[in-house]
């Protein structure tokens, strides 16, 4: 049987806003995955602590991905708790998919700073889009690691936008609109529960 072809897009979710689920469709379409799965870190070991709780992240999720029959929600880092290390959510998940690892440019350029990198590009492959202010050229390591295992890095065709959690944090806090950044019904969520009211350090 062929392996099912599944995407993972992991962050902060911070809140998820419409360049993760664009990303997500993105990938999903250019790699004709069977799905894309969000998965929201439960404690990202590189970031400060995190604005909204895993429960409201989680929810906002939920929300988010509504509708859309194709992209799913995985919970196991929050369930796993602690520090996030993506290898221990790779190495937790059933070997019966061929996997995509999707992140912005971002988060290529830090890569090489990642809990056991080298070992993450033997079990997914990355497809990594573009993001305004960073570079899409993997880091010199990763290039040679990648040719080692005879790996492709594969770049999707996304659109660049200035989208980011940090810019909806701030507008919220601000009470500015969020329009265009985020999806009503999840906009609605973070009205109804007070969330991104304190000013963004
Ligand atoms: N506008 C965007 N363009 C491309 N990739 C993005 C964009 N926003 C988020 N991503 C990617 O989605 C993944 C999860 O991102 P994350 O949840 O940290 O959102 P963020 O907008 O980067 O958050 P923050 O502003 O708090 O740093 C990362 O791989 C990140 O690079
Ligand atoms: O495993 C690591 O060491 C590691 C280091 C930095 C980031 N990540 C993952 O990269 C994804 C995006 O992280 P962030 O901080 O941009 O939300 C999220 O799934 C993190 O767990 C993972």
């Amino acid at each position: 049987m062929a392996l099912r072809r599944t995407g993972l897009l992991g962050g902060s979710f911070d809140p998820v806003h419409l360049a993760h689920i664009a990303l997500a469709e993105t990938a999903r379409t250019t790699l004709d995955l069977d799905e894309v799965q969000l998965i929201p870190a439960a404690d990202p070991w590189q970031r400060g602590p995190l604005a909204a709780s895993a429960a409201h992240r989680l929810a906002m999720l939920h929300i988010a991905v509504t509708g859309r029959a194709h992209i799913h929600v995985n919970p196991l880092e929050i369930q796993r708790g602690g520090p996030t290390y993506t290898i221990d959510t790779l190495r937790e998940l059933p070997a019966s998919a061929d996997y995509f690892w999707i992140l912005g440019a971002d988060q290529l350029e830090n890569f090489c700073s990642w809990q056991h990198w080298q070992e993450i590009i033997s079990l997914v492959t990355l497809a990594v889009a573009q993001r305004p202010g960073a570079r899409l050229t993997p880091a010199q390591p990763l290039i040679e690691h990648l040719k080692k295992l005879d790996r492709q890095l594969i770049e999707l065709p996304f659109e660049p936008t200035e989208i980011s959690a940090t810019l909806v944090r701030q507008r919220l806090a601000r009470g500015q609109s969020t329009n265009g950044l985020l999806d009503v019904a999840v906009a609605q969520y973070i009205k109804q529960n007070g969330l991104y009211q304190a000013p963004v350090a």
